[in-house]
């Protein structure tokens, strides 16, 4: 019997794992809802609900090749228990997961429990491991290799175990804190090749020129980060796509939107592969999950338009470019100086493509860019097109205004919230004490130094 053990994996192309397990005769697709991995802040209601989406479609990818898909609440431990119990020794398949504390211990329960009993755990890594050759050697390498097919039978066994179940519809008794998300792009094998798709054949046009406009980069961004995040797509068939692409492509400024796409495309290959992630240490000092300040920031009523409409944006879609999510972790650490990991995990619970490595990588930068919202705003949305698509109460501001309401003659008539922080003094602040000029003032007191034009 062969497990094969679906996390962050969904889909079954160039899935080899799945293709190997299904060499060798029954299979036991395996998806398990873990308390101990879905528990933690990071994690929230909207990506179980994409993860749901994309474990209907495997069922149903499955089904069509004669198999069906195994679901489990519980941890994998108890589920590995339950199989042994049901069909004794069995072989498990799994790609390696490299996410954070909370996973790597996940991983090292498994392998004692599998080891213990004498029995086999193939883990496929997610990239090639380092062979010695240089970086562009392998990238190029890895350009070229070629993704595997879907296989096509599955044979899978007749019983199930006591407390299994088929299908993901029982998952949706399974308990994750926050909300679904209503306007999110929907999970699935094949949501993801039509997105694909769809980039390559048009979307791109303009990828370079709107990477940062918050509206036209909706469209002209790939919008493939949550398939690659909970691998409803191989990062693989992405690459090898775009690099047919750009080899059939003869107009230079096409080729130069794919190339820059594929430059992203490499920077998250250089990440996956570097190896496991930085923790991120709550320090005690700094201010926690309950604070207002943090409060106000993650639920967009900071009084401050740009970092107001781009949070509920994210409450809304899951979605914002990378500029405004470095602009949003840049103001909560710097300008609020709120505790670090409390504000990853915020955003992260908030983007439905949190990919744990990328993140605490971008999030660890942030120290060193301390940003102004105002001039970002003034720049990118100088019209307000965006905030008012998100902060209807400021509908009637004039553009002159629209990033600094509070200096509007008719700001007390709004219902809109005055600005919780001095966003020019608590960056001086931030930039003075990372330099060691001095220390930060206190927070507190920012609320009553402010001192408003109205
Ligand atoms: C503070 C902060 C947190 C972030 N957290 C995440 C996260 O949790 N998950 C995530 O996928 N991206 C994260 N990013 C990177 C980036 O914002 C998103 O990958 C991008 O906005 C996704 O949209 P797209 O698929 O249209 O990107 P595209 O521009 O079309 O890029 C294609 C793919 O390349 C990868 N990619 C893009 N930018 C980077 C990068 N800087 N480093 C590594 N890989 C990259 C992603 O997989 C993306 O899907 C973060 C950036 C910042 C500043």
């Amino acid at each position: 019997m062969n497990v094969v053990w679906f996390k962050r994996d969904l889909r079954i192309a160039d899935h080899k794992p799945l293709a190997d397990a299904a060499l060798y005769g029954e299979v036991l697709p395996l998806y398990a809802a873990e308390p101990s991995i879905w528990s933690g802040e990071d994690y929230s209601a909207r990506h179980f609900q994409f993860v749901r989406e994309s474990l209907e479609e495997l069922q149903s990818a499955l089904e069509d090749r004669g198999g069906r898909l195994f679901t489990y609440m519980g941890e994998m431990e108890e589920a590995l228990s339950a199989l042994f119990k049901t069909y004794g020794p069995f072989t498990l398949y799994a790609h390696e997961e490299k996410a954070g504390k909370r996973v790597h211990d996940r991983n090292t329960r498994v392998r004692e429990w599998m080891s213990d009993r004498g029995l086999r755990f193939l883990e496929y890594p997610i990239n090639e491991k380092n062979s010695g050759r240089k970086l562009q050697e392998r990238w190029n390498g890895f350009c070229r290799s070629e993704p595997l097919s879907r296989p096509e039978r599955v044979e899978v066994p007749k019983t199930i175990p006591e407390s299994f179940f088929i299908g993901a519809e029982k998952l949706k008794a399974f308990p994750v804190s926050g909300e679904p998300i209503r306007f999110g792009q929907q999970g699935g094998e094949q949501q993801a090749l039509e997105t694909l798709e769809t980039f390559l054949e048009e979307r791109f046009h303009l990828y370079e020129e709107h990477g940062s406009n918050l509206l036209q980069s909706t469209v002209s961004s790939s919008r493939l980060s949550p398939y690659l995040a909970w691998g409803n797509i191989s990062f693989r068939t992405v690459v090898q796509k775009t690099s047919i692409k750009i080899e059939n492509c003869d107009n230079l400024f096409l080729v130069k939107q794919l190339t820059s796409f594929q430059e992203r495309l490499k920077e998250r290959w250089k990440l996956m592969e570097q190896g496991d992630l930085f923790e991120l240490q709550p320090f005690p000092d700094e201010k926690g999950a309950g604070d207002d300040l943090f409060l106000r920031w993650f639920e967009g009523k900071t009084g401050i338009p740009m970092i107001d409409a781009s949070v509920i944006c994210l409450h809304k879609t899951g979605w914002i470019p990378s500029k405004y999510r470095g602009m949003l972790a840049s103001f909560a650490i710097n300008t609020l100086s709120l505790n670090v990991k409390i504000c990853s995990d915020g955003l992260a619970s908030l983007f439905l493509d949190y990919e744990p490595i990328i993140h605490v990588h971008q999030i660890q930068k942030m120290p060193e860019k301390v940003l102004d919202p105002v001039k970002i705003g003034k720049k990118e949305d100088p019209d307000g097109v965006f905030i008012k698509r998100y902060l209807p109460s400021l509908s009637n501001v004039p553009a002159k205004h629209i990033q600094e309401p509070w200096h509007y003659p008719g700001f007390f008539r709004l219902d809109y919230q005055a600005p919780i922080v001095d966003i020019k003094k608590a960056n001086q602040a931030a930039r003075k004490t990372k330099s060691g000029i001095s220390e930060r003032p206190s927070k507190s007191s920012d609320h009553e130094q402010l001192k408003f034009d109205l």
